[in-house]
């Protein structure tokens, strides 16, 4: 008998508006157990939304979220008391030491944190010592981690976690989340920045908008039919992205005086922007009968 792994987030046709302003609408995703999942947009997309409502912490207007198999707005306490989550914006009580504001954290837990916050606050170089208001933006973030991590949750849900990071605090997180995630923790989070979700996330979901617009494995969002073209024609040089039949390239190809072509796979950044191209903008971008 095979054993589904089950969704340890499951959210259904999820809707907030700001008044009249957009949040979401309708989006709909899950995340299986024991997964790193990516939550991809740009700025203004609606990350944040989405994760503030899967936390109980925005009142939405329409749509079901479950949390580790409760109900987002019912069982909010017990999530949060479970749920490891950094917000986007690390936000303390200025006065507060470090080591208060994470034992307070732990408290909330009601767990002794007190081994695993200090190999974290070590890892991420955090003086415990130092006041919130003595902080950069950056080691405030790192506070903000060992917060979300240092109770070994079974869910991880980071909202942007890595911005205000340097690359070589960016790598130390991402070698904690994937050691949680080796033992077992389940992984969310968001981020405008492709490359980490293609390094690190297996699941992604691409978010423009205010909606989902694809959701699939990291794997299958970075193949495409589309083909990267390099063309040097009458001494000229162009590249583009070509949608259209592989064939009909071929074809206008045939009919041209062309000196060199390369046709090769987009990366994932290309398709990327694909995805987030305004079509009629999208002046890189050719298609059948077009070059
Ligand atoms: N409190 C608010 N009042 C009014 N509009 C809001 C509020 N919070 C968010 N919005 C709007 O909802 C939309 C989604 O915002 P959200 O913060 O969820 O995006 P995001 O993808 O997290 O962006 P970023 O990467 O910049 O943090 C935006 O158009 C934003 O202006």
């Amino acid at each position: 008998m095979t054993h589904e792994r089950e969704n340890i987030i499951e959210i259904k046709n999820l809707t907030k508006s700001y008044g009249k302003k957009r949040g979401v609408k309708a989006i709909s995703l899950s995340v299986r157990q024991g997964d790193i999942f990516g939550f991809l947009g740009q700025n203004g997309a609606g990350k944040s939304t989405t994760i503030r409502s899967m936390l109980g912490l925005l009142h939405y207007q329409e749509g079901e979220i479950r949390i580790l198999q409760m109900d987002a707005v019912k069982n909010q306490n017990e999530i949060l008391r479970q749920v490891g989550y950094m917000p986007s914006e690390a936000m303390f009580y200025p006065s507060m030491k470090v080591k208060e504001v994470i034992s307070f954290a732990a408290r909330a837990r009601k767990t002794d944190c007190s081994k695993e916050a200090a190999r974290l606050c070590e890892v991420l170089k955090v003086d415990e010592e130092k006041k919130i208001e003595e902080l950069s933006l950056g080691n405030r973030k790192k506070v903000s981690i060992v917060c979300a991590m240092q109770h070994r949750p079974r869910l991880l849900i980071l909202d942007e976690p890595t911005s205000g990071l340097d690359p070589l605090m960016q790598e130390a997180f991402f070698e904690l989340l994937l050691e949680y995630n080796r033992q077992g923790t389940t992984c969310f989070l968001s981020s405008h920045v492709l490359s980490e979700v293609k390094n690190y996330c297996r699941h992604a979901a691409i978010i423009k908008e205010g909606a989902i617009i694809r959701t699939d494995t990291v794997e299958n969002l970075s193949k495409s039919d589309a083909r990267y073209v390099k063309l040097t024609r009458g001494g000229q040089k162009r590249e583009f992205v070509y949608t259209g039949k592989i064939n009909a390239l071929l074809h206008e190809l045939a009919n041209m005086q062309v000196e060199d072509v390369l046709i090769e796979e987009p990366s994932l950044d290309e398709i990327f922007r694909h995805y987030y191209e305004d079509k009629e903008s999208g002046a890189d971008m050719q298609k059948e009968g077009q070059i």
